[in-house]
């Protein structure tokens, strides 16, 4: 994928959109969906740490921007229920808290979570959510994220590889991996922290990934990215039907790099030594 100077990419070669500020209209989707009224799904974990650090704000930042006046329903994932704290919602929105085992190493935190989704979209949310996404906890909405990202299977372009070829992209390269690429093939690098479809699309997303996190571990590997190789696998073998652009999900405070215009997620600040269990 390379851009020129005045234009990005909007469409990829399997002709799925690429949703960019000023590629849609809000005003026809609004339409649209007033006659076919949705719910959309949230899931986020919080273990450890990150609970106090992270989980608060990702809430009320999406009470605030998240599917502005359509039906929310957000699933937290949590180790410790005691710990989760008090938020006050808006109308449409409502909260669902599930308790879950604390793995030891955060790489296993991060990789769990596929398990945990296919459980939970089978138990119940294929039942509640029309749409569902998943994302990452150290997050924070800025500006309204509608309709325009919703899709049969929707995956995010990386903030740190949008204009990068797909030989440099840092896929997994061991041929011993599930999530192995080879050099030369692949799309584009999806980012972790976000991706998502109808609940049963996410299912199947969460299934494999997790089928390959496990066959691995049989294996005796751990793919480079985690979870986010697993997912780049899928998304290879699978093309997602809409991609989000960087916007959707921006790395950094500057904005002065091409094409990035309206920013609507943007990461929270790492602090991996004191946040993340060491082991
Ligand atoms: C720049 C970078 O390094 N990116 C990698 C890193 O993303 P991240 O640095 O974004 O990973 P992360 O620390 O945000 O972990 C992913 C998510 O798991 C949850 N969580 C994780 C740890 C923890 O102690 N408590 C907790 O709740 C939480 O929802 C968090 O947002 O790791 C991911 C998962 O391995 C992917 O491999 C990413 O590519
Ligand atoms: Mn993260």
């Amino acid at each position: 994928f390379s851009p020129s100077e005045s234009m990005n990419l909007t469409t990829t070669s399997w002709s799925a959109p690429v949703v960019w500020d000023g590629t849609f209209d809000e005003k026809v989707l609004e339409k649209y969906y007033e006659k076919n009224k949705i719910t959309v799904g949230l899931t986020v974990f919080a273990v450890g740490r990150y609970i106090d650090h992270y989980l608060k704000r990702f809430i009320s930042s999406a009470d605030r921007f998240f599917m502005v006046g359509h039906k929310v329903i957000i699933y937290v994932l949590i180790c410790d229920f005691s710990r989760m704290p008090w938020i006050q919602l808006s109308p449409l929105r409502s909260i669902k808290v599930f308790e879950i085992e604390r793995e030891k190493r955060w790489q296993d935190i991060s990789m769990m979570r596929m398990k945990a989704i296919s459980d939970h979209v089978v138990a119940h949310i294929q039942y509640e959510a029309d749409f569902l996404f998943c994302m990452d906890v150290d997050q924070i909405f800025v500006r309204k994220y509608g309709l325009e990202t919703l899709g049969e299977s929707v995956a995010q372009l990386h903030a740190y590889w949008y204009m990068e070829d797909p030989i440099g992209l840092p896929y997994e390269r061991s041929e011993l991996s599930e999530a192995y690429i080879p050099f030369g093939m692949g799309d584009f690098y999806y980012h972790a922290a976000v991706f998502g479809g109808t609940p049963i699309q996410v299912l199947d997303i969460a299934r494999e990934c997790f089928k390959g996190i496990m066959n691995d571990k049989k294996n005796g590997i751990e793919a480079v990215w985690h979870d986010e190789s697993h997912l780049n696998k899928y998304f290879f073998l699978h093309k997602p039907t809409k991609l989000l652009s960087p916007e959707s999900c921006w790395a950094f405070p500057k904005m002065d790099v091409p094409f990035i215009h309206s920013i609507k997620l943007c990461w929270a600040k790492k602090d991996y030594e004191n946040l993340r269990v060491t082991m």
